[in-house]
Order: C-alpha cells, then structure tokens, then sequence
C-alpha cells in the first residue's frame, strides 16, 4: 500500500534535515503574457518551489496550466514578471549551456549529421575539434546510436531523433535537463523505451531533471517527485514526493493505480471535471 510516508505530501515543506541544498528555486514566481488584444494571460502565479540536485520532477496538470511556461522560465526563454528564479544560486537572465532543453518536435538541425547536431553546443562554446568529437562520441554512445553518428536526422525514426536531442542536451554537461512533452509523438513502445533509457541515463549521470508531461502514466513511471498545478494561472496544488515507491515501476500493481486515481483526479477537478 502507498501509504503516507511514501507518499510525502509537501504542503508544508519537509523537515530542514531532510532538505537538500535547493538546485532550482522559485519565489513567488509569476509570468503574464501581455496580450495583443484583450485582457492580459496570467500563465503562472505564486510558484514557490524548490528542486535539489538530482532530483527527477515531473510537472503535471490540466491542457493550459502553464506548464510549459514554467519549464520555459527555468530554461530563461521567458523572464519572470514577478517573483524570483534561481538556478545553482544565480538568477536566471536568459538560456544557458548549463540548461539543457529537449523539446516534443526534436528540434534537430536538418542540414548537420547526427555528430554534428550532438556538437552543436560545445561548437558554440569553442570547444576544439577533438574534444568535441570525443564528447559527441560519448554521447551518442549513452543513448545507444554511436553507430548513428554519420546520418542526417531525415534518415532517424522518432524515437532516434528524439535520443539524438537527449544526447545534443547533454554534451555541454549541463546541470539541469529541461524536458517539454518530449516523447508525446512517440508510439506507445518507442515511448516506453525512451522512457526506460531516461530512466538509465539519469541514473548514471546523476541530472536533475524537470519533465513536463501531459500523461500521468509516465509522470508515475519516471518521477522522483511530480508536481501538479492547478488550472490556470498555474499554481502548484500537489507535491508528491515518490523516492520510496519502488523501481520498476508497473502499471499493473496496486500503488501505481492508486496513485494514478489521485493523480487524475486532482487534474480533473482542475480541468472543472
Ligand atoms: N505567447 C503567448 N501569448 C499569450 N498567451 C500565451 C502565450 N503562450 C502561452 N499562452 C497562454 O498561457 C497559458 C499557459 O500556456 P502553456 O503553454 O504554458 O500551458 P501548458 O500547461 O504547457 O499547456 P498544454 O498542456 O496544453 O501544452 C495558456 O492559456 C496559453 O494560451
């Protein structure tokens, strides 16, 4: 049974002891989108928030919650409008290379290989030819398509593309790994195997990870914590810490479902189901 130490509900925060030094902080954060016409877009509101290094948060919650414009703040393509945004103690005032970003159409330049697309970053950061190649190397080895390395993202199926990007966002050694929906296009196996991979290399590299998703499956099957927001503007209505539900995570086992149901529950007494 998921009971209710595994299930760690931070409403109030937990413990100081149990706090990690905070990775990613948000302080009152808000952003609204001036609008053309009409009344302005409140996207989100009041988001305080705080991630530790390492941690693997998934961010749930109704079609137009604000999702993405949070995960687009973190990225620093969007400044906050009110609050305060801080990634590894500095505040945000624009992209980073210590941010990697993956988005749900791959992204990938059509015009480089697949190498090249990986060394994109480390080019732009003037790292010399044969570093980056090593890097890249190493890289695409990590998502399994070092045999890959010489094709142009036309001859990738999704599933490649997409591991192409995790690979692209990970050479310049990020500290934190932004990922907007990105296995949503995917089929239903390319996507659980991408998902397995996440899994795998997160293990292994040890990146903080903020995930968005619109799928609660996948939020149970990869987060160490999942966040929900409300409606919008998007406030964050449950915080649900999961370190102790065992991995692998199945579909078919008691906790999983009954997670599932409080999970859809929550978003749909959002989305005024
Ligand atoms: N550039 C923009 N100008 C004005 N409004 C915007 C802009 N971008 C997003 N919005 C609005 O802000 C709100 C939040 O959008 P956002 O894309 O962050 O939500 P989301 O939770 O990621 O949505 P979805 O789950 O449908 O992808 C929505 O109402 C959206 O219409």
């Amino acid at each position: 049974m998921l009971d209710a130490a595994l299930l760690h509900r931070t409403v109030a925060p937990p413990p100081a002891a149990l706090q990690a030094p905070a990775l990613i902080e948000c302080q009152g954060l808000r952003h609204t989108y001036a609008a053309r016409s009409g009344p302005d877009v409140v996207a989100i509101e009041q988001v305080d928030l705080s991630i530790a290094a390492g941690e693997l948060v998934c961010l749930l919650g109704p079609s137009g919650c604000g999702k993405t414009t949070l995960l687009n703040m973190v990225a620093g393509f969007l400044p906050p409008t009110a609050g305060r945004l801080r990634v590894g103690g500095q505040d945000v005032r624009g992209p980073s290379p210590d941010r990697g970003v993956v988005f749900q159409d791959y992204s990938l330049f059509p015009w480089l290989t697949v190498q090249g697309n990986v060394e994109f970053g480390l080019r732009m950061a003037g790292v010399p030819a044969g570093a980056r190649a090593a890097t890249a190397q190493h890289h695409l080895t990590l998502v399994g398509l070092e045999a890959a390395a010489s094709r142009y993202p036309f001859e990738l199926s999704g599933g490649m593309k997409q591991r192409v990007a995790i690979a692209r966002a990970l050479a310049t050694d990020p500290s934190v790994l932004l990922m907007d929906e990105p296995f949503a296009a995917l089929d239903a196996m390319t996507r659980a195997s991408l998902q397995a991979q996440l899994l795998d290399i997160q293990a292994r590299t040890r990146k903080t990870v903020l995930f968005v998703t619109h799928n609660i499956g996948e939020a149970i099957v990869l987060g160490s914590r999942i966040l929900v927001l409300s409606a919008r503007p998007g406030r964050i209505v449950e915080d649900i810490r999961l370190d102790g539900l065992a991995r692998p995570r199945r579909r078919s086992s008691p906790e999983f479902n009954r997670l599932y149901e409080r999970l859809a529950a929550a978003i749909g007494a959002e989305a005024g189901e």
